[in-house]
């Protein structure tokens, strides 16, 4: 068996000392804090993917250097698991581990403990491939990844500056190359190829739509539009906006999915451009999340997140199944969070099966794995549809009877290229539902009246210690501190169509409350109320509680 290479380990994890007063998590979204105190998460996060990639037997692995929708100057890592999926959470305990060790050798002393512990084969090779965004503190970043590539022997591919999903797709059509489940050809160019030519056979024939306005949140995500849209030519003309990758603070800054979805306002930005009933999305920081939204005839914002994205999808596939003769074969589900607007998921569970789960990206996904098409959106734009195995190859092998299940069979297939099944991808689904409104004649506003959202109202609680508070049911019920939950559900009785959970954030410092109910005034009165509750049964400081909360 073959040994650490100690002395290059020593040598170089000297140069990327661990800041003493720092704690590091890899949480939800990996490593994601300041971008300038993050030098020795890097270096040692470019051994643990070796290590990964070890333990694979050689397999790709990828590391993702972003802070996606937060603000400029942080930054993060994350690691993809070969089939392009996020990595698997034993790991990440590891990689929370080896990033908190104070020193050097207290560093090499875990990663002996990890390989003997995991039985890695130190002998075996390791191959990653990485990629970053825009941000300004990026390149020194990805400079002390490569060192941490270089200590442990890593033969590493530099994917250089892309989306979050062009990187997924490169792990998975890596891994998948000269196979029979060859994924794409794996480069940037195989991706926009593989994307735009799905698009043009599912909308060939029809009605071009107008062209769609873009806000590509100053993000790489201007990078990968521009390019998708020399693919795409005529077959869809987009306008790009906030497409300022260099200019500093640029960056998310009132711009982009998430700055739409939690203001719910247009940006300003394009606020001087967009005309009413006209189209139009943001990306976020990372290319990952998708949020549409138009203006009306009044010049009132209406929006169009991941919920309703969920509901136009899932009912297209679900008439398309059924049109191509296999509605008893294959079942379509979705899965949603409890962030999910309640009327999405009554519109939703009326057609077909829904599953709730627990916030975060790899909960949806393996839980959409378990249907044979499973549609999976965060209400935050963040989602995709997966076709299991089996699924991909019935719809390769079924043998239509009519012509118009032949139509529909060959648009499944055709959806199975389009839609990127590793991650949530902007543009990818951005594709996707440029076809279904293609195919339903709808604009915005029709897409727009399939439900109407309950008015709901999201708010972040700063408590002295946000472990207090535990969830059960997906996290829709408190089970601690005891008591509160029954507190909640008195307060929510007295909502018509009241609904609220709480729940501590995985990402940031503080606790969130949601609540939806009929009428924005009755939402945000429902809000503030458990607000307030949440807040005073954490003991927050009296003198400093925010004068909103009821
Ligand atoms: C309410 C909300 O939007 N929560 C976000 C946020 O998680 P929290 O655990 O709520 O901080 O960040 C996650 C990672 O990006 C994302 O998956 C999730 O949807
Ligand atoms: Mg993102």
């Amino acid at each position: 068996m073959a040994e650490l290479p100690l002395e290059a380990l020593r040598k170089l994890s000297d140069l990327h000392p661990k800041p003493a007063n720092l704690h590091f998590q890899y949480g939800t979204a990996g490593f994601r804090t300041l971008g300038s105190t993050m030098d020795s998460v890097m270096f040692r996060v470019g051994v643990l993917a070796g290590l990964r990639s070890k333990k694979l037997d050689g397999k790709t692995i990828g590391v993702m250097v972003t802070a996606s929708h937060n603000p400029e100057p942080d930054n993060g890592v994350k690691l993809v698991d070969p089939r392009g999926e996020m990595l698997e959470a034993s790991w990440e305990v590891h990689a929370t581990t080896l990033a908190n060790a104070p020193t050097t050798e207290a560093f090499i002393e875990a990663l002996s403990t990890l390989v003997k512990n995991a039985k890695i084969d130190l002998s075996k090779p390791a191959r990653v491939v990485y990629a970053r965004d825009t941000r300004p503190s990026g390149p020194a970043l990805v400079a002390a990844l490569e060192d941490g590539f270089k200590a442990i022997g890593v033969s590493a591919r530099n994917a250089e500056v892309t989306t979050t999903p062009v990187l997924h797709y490169l792990v998975k059509a890596i891994n998948t190359k000269g196979t029979k489940d060859e994924y794409g050809e794996d480069s940037e160019e195989g991706y926009m190829e593989k994307l735009s030519s799905a698009f043009k056979k599912l909308v060939a024939g029809k009605v071009s739509p107008p062209p769609l306005i873009v806000d590509c949140a100053n993000g790489v995500g201007a990078r990968a539009a521009a390019k998708l849209s020399d693919y795409l030519g005529d077959s869809l003309k987009l306008i790009l906006h906030n497409t300022a990758t260099t200019t500093p603070g640029a960056l998310n800054n009132a711009c982009g999915a998430d700055f739409v979805k939690t203001s719910q306002k247009i940006p300003p930005s394009l606020v001087s451009i967009l005309k009413p009933g006209q189209r139009a999305c943001s990306l976020d920081g990372d290319a990952d999340r998708l949020i549409y939204f138009y203006l009306d005839d009044r010049g009132l914002f209406h929006m169009l997140d991941g919920d309703k994205i969920a509901a136009l999808v899932a009912a297209f596939i679900v008439e398309l199944v059924k049109g191509a003769g296999l509605g008893e074969e294959i079942q379509v589900g979705v899965v949603q969070t409890a962030y999910a607007n309640g009327a999405s998921t009554k519109y939703l569970a009326d057609r077909l099966p829904v599953t709730c789960v627990s916030t975060g990206v790899k909960h949806l996904h393996h839980a959409a794995e378990r249907y044979d098409i499973g549609v999976y959106f965060e209400a935050n734009g963040h989602g995709t549809v997966l076709f299991s195995p089996e699924t991909t190859e019935k719809l390769n092998t079924h043998q239509p009877s009519t012509p118009a299940q032949s139509t529909a069979l060959g648009h499944l297939v055709n959806l199975t290229r389009l839609i990127n099944q590793t991650v949530g991808d902007a543009l990818s689904d951005m594709l996707l539902v440029e076809v279904v409104l293609v195919y339903k004649s709808y604009s915005g506003i029709e897409w727009d009246s399939l439900y109407h959202d309950l008015p709901n109202r999201l708010v972040k609680v700063v408590v002295p210690d946000r472990n207090i508070f535990k969830t059960e049911d997906a996290e829709r019920r408190l089970i601690s501190p005891p008591g509160l939950q029954q507190k909640i559900d008195e307060l929510v009785r007295r909502y018509e169509f009241g609904r609220a959970f709480v729940r501590p954030s995985g990402t940031e410092d503080v606790v969130r409350v949601y609540a939806e109910a009929t009428s924005r005034a009755q939402a945000d009165d429902l809000a503030y109320r458990v607000a307030g509750l949440v807040y005073d049964e954490a003991g927050g400081d009296t003198s400093r509680r925010p004068a909103e909360f009821l």
